[in-house]
């Protein structure tokens, strides 16, 4: 399966129309491709907060419009990064599509674990409740966006429901880039799947964006990794590894689960 992760560059000085455009004919160029990931928020930016009510959609908005289109265009499989989703109850949710190559819309998923604390997004917009995966021919998907990846339980809840690999759309700082990389590959590893994950690269709202989106296997071997700029990914996975890998190191059967408590 032929994957290609798009670390489109966030900057002001672009509208959000424009880089919609833009985006869409950075997909439609991944013809070939089995399935292409956009990363969280890049029609926005995922720390420009000012602008989250003024540039929030429906679900079927302007962004969820361009990335069917170009979904059926590319014939792939598209994750089209996330959006500002305004919800019919007026709630902002940080939204991800994923099309089939038909564009027809296969799932939305909102995003878990909001990034800010008593700030920016966990306090402007409402928590997604659902884990999300998405059977693929070849493969199955779980969803997880950005600050999610610091939460274990989920991909776990992920596997558990399927998912064998595991998609991270972010919008992460360079300035815990490490953090980026380790936690990737610990999902990976941990949970016997491969991990896209794949980042914004620019500057926006002054936060420096870490690009250097990276696919990691499931024995963690980092197969493919961006740098800093706009660049897209791409490489060749091969699903039978995770059953494979599960099968010839069964740790993902080990767990102990409902151990008692310290007493
Ligand atoms: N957009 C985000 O969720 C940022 C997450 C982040 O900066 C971190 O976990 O560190």
């Amino acid at each position: 399966m032929r994957a290609s992760l798009i670390q489109i560059a966030v900057d002001p000085d672009e509208s959000v129309e424009d880089r919609r455009v833009r985006a869409a004919s950075l997909v439609v160029a991944q013809r070939g491709a089995d399935l292409v990931v956009l990363p969280e928020l890049w029609p926005v930016g995922a720390f420009a907060y000012t602008a989250f009510e003024a540039e929030a959609e429906p679900l079927e908005g302007p962004t969820h419009e361009v990335m069917a289109k170009a979904a059926a265009e590319a014939g792939v499989w598209l994750h089209g990064g996330s959006f500002v989703e305004r919800a019919d109850d007026g709630t902002l949710y940080n939204t991800s599509l994923v099309f089939s190559p038909e564009g027809e819309r296969s799932a939305f998923y909102r995003k878990i674990h909001r990034f800010g604390f008593d700030q920016g997004e966990a306090v402007m917009m409402g928590a997604g409740e659902e884990l999300v995966t998405v059977a693929l021919p070849d493969t199955t998907l779980g969803l997880a966006t950005c600050y999610d990846l610091r939460f274990p339980e989920q991909f776990r809840g992920l596997v558990d429901a399927g998912a064998e690999t595991l998609i991270v759309a972010a919008g992460w700082p360079e300035r815990r880039r490490s953090h980026w990389t380790l936690l990737a590959q610990a999902r990976a590893v941990e949970n016997q799947a491969y991990v896209l994950a794949v980042g914004t690269a620019g500057t926006h709202a002054d936060v420096q964006q870490a690009g250097h989106s990276m696919v990691v296997d499931p024995w963690g071997e980092v197969l493919a990794q961006a740098g800093a700029d706009e660049e897209i990914l791409t490489v060749e996975l091969d699903a039978d590894k995770v059953r494979a890998t599960r099968e010839q190191f069964p740790a993902l059967k080990g767990r102990r689960l409902g151990l008692a408590p310290p007493l």
